[in-house]
């Protein structure tokens, strides 16, 4: 069987959830084999094998993770000259996509970006114009590189032992142009990364500020909460949290909007959400027309209600 790339995405060996994600789709196409950059790779081995990798491949000289991505796609390059995978999988990141880009030219290969699902062949789908269209693709020429959105899958375990291969990687100095000097991970909140909840509790203009019943609500369900444009320019919340097109694209198994008109810029980042739930006060809001299940209300009576009711039933 065919080779698969997957490249890890994690924080210091803490595997995050878009990579069992990537191995889980790898292990449609072929032979999962994981790349992992950085330091680390023992905290991440049990992780990468529950998911299926059948082999680690681990890049550790330290320049690779001191400069910007470009060391990154160089080393990508090296072990996909070697390995000759039939395709190489990305998490959507920016900066996943900023490797997938370079490789691609590195590797004079076709690149699909920002798939929502990805089948044998490899056919990927991606929705395009704030998810007006479906549109299916395959890469014609070189090695697939596909970079894939979160939730595009669901993880499943398959239990493997996989080994683990240091690989030896040459960077060139036109790669080391920009240094990283300082990096501070984001304040913790206890919440999931917005891009990568499973659920999300957007709050808008209607909360009138307030987000402790968004929150409160987010909370009950182990959600990430996320901010119309109208409530992070009002500075009810801070911008890493708005979603749209202006702020981060999201693609969660369920997506509550709370007071949240539903303009076409805030759409463009949610509505490929698998269920959509929305809380508005007017009956006519636009976003109605592209919910799963609408609550009429006011969305202070109707979070806490909603939360007090999960909350019970959680206990
Ligand atoms: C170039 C450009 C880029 C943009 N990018 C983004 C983006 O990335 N993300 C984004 O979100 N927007 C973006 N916008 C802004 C977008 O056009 C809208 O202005 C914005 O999404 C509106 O936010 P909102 O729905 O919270 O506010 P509003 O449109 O004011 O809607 C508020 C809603 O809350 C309801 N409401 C009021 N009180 C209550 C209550 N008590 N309970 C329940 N419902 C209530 C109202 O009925 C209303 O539907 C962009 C605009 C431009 C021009």
């Amino acid at each position: 069987m065919s080779n698969v790339l997957v490249l890890v995405d994690h924080t210091g060996g803490t595997v995050r959830k878009t990579t069992a994600e990537l191995l889980t789709i790898a292990r449609r196409l072929g032979e999962p084999v994981a790349v992992y950059i950085g330091e680390g790779v023992q905290d991440a081995l049990p992780a990468l094998g529950q998911y299926g990798a059948t082999k680690v491949i681990a890049l550790t000289d330290p320049e690779l993770t001191q400069y910007l991505v470009a060391p990154k796609a160089e080393a990508l390059q090296q072990v996909a000259a070697k390995l000759e995978p039939a395709a190489i999988l990305i998490s959507s990141s920016a900066e996943g996509k900023e490797i997938a880009a370079r490789l691609a030219v590195k590797l004079d290969s076709g690149l699909i970006t920002d798939a929502v699902d990805v089948q044998e062949g490899p056919v990927t789908t991606q929705s395009v114009f704030a998810g007006n269209y479906t549109v299916q693709a395959k890469v014609t020429h070189g090695t697939p590189i596909i970079t894939v959105k979160p939730n595009a899958a669901t993880p499943e375990a398959a239990e493997t032992s996989p080994e683990v291969e240091e690989f030896d990687v040459t960077i060139s100095d036109a790669a080391k142009t920009a240094r990283i000097t300082d990096s501070k991970p984001r304040e913790a909140t206890g919440r999931p990364e917005l891009t990568e909840a499973a659920i999300i509790v957007s709050g808008g203009r209607g909360t009138g500020g307030d987000f402790g019943p968004v929150e409160a609500f987010a909370d009950s369900l182990g959600a990430a909460v996320g901010a119309s444009r109208a409530a992070v320019d009002s500075g009810w919340y801070p911008h890493a949290y708005q979603v749209g097109q202006t702020g981060k694209t999201v693609s969660p198994q369920l997506y509550v909007a709370a007071g949240i008109s539903g303009a076409i810029q805030h759409r463009a980042g949610m509505q490929t959400s698998k269920t959509i739930v929305a809380i508005n006060k007017d009956e006519e809001a636009p976003i109605f027309e592209l919910v799963d299940f609408g609550v009429v209300g006011d969305l202070h009576k109707v979070l806490p209600t909603a939360t007090e009711e999960v909350t019970k039933r959680k206990s």
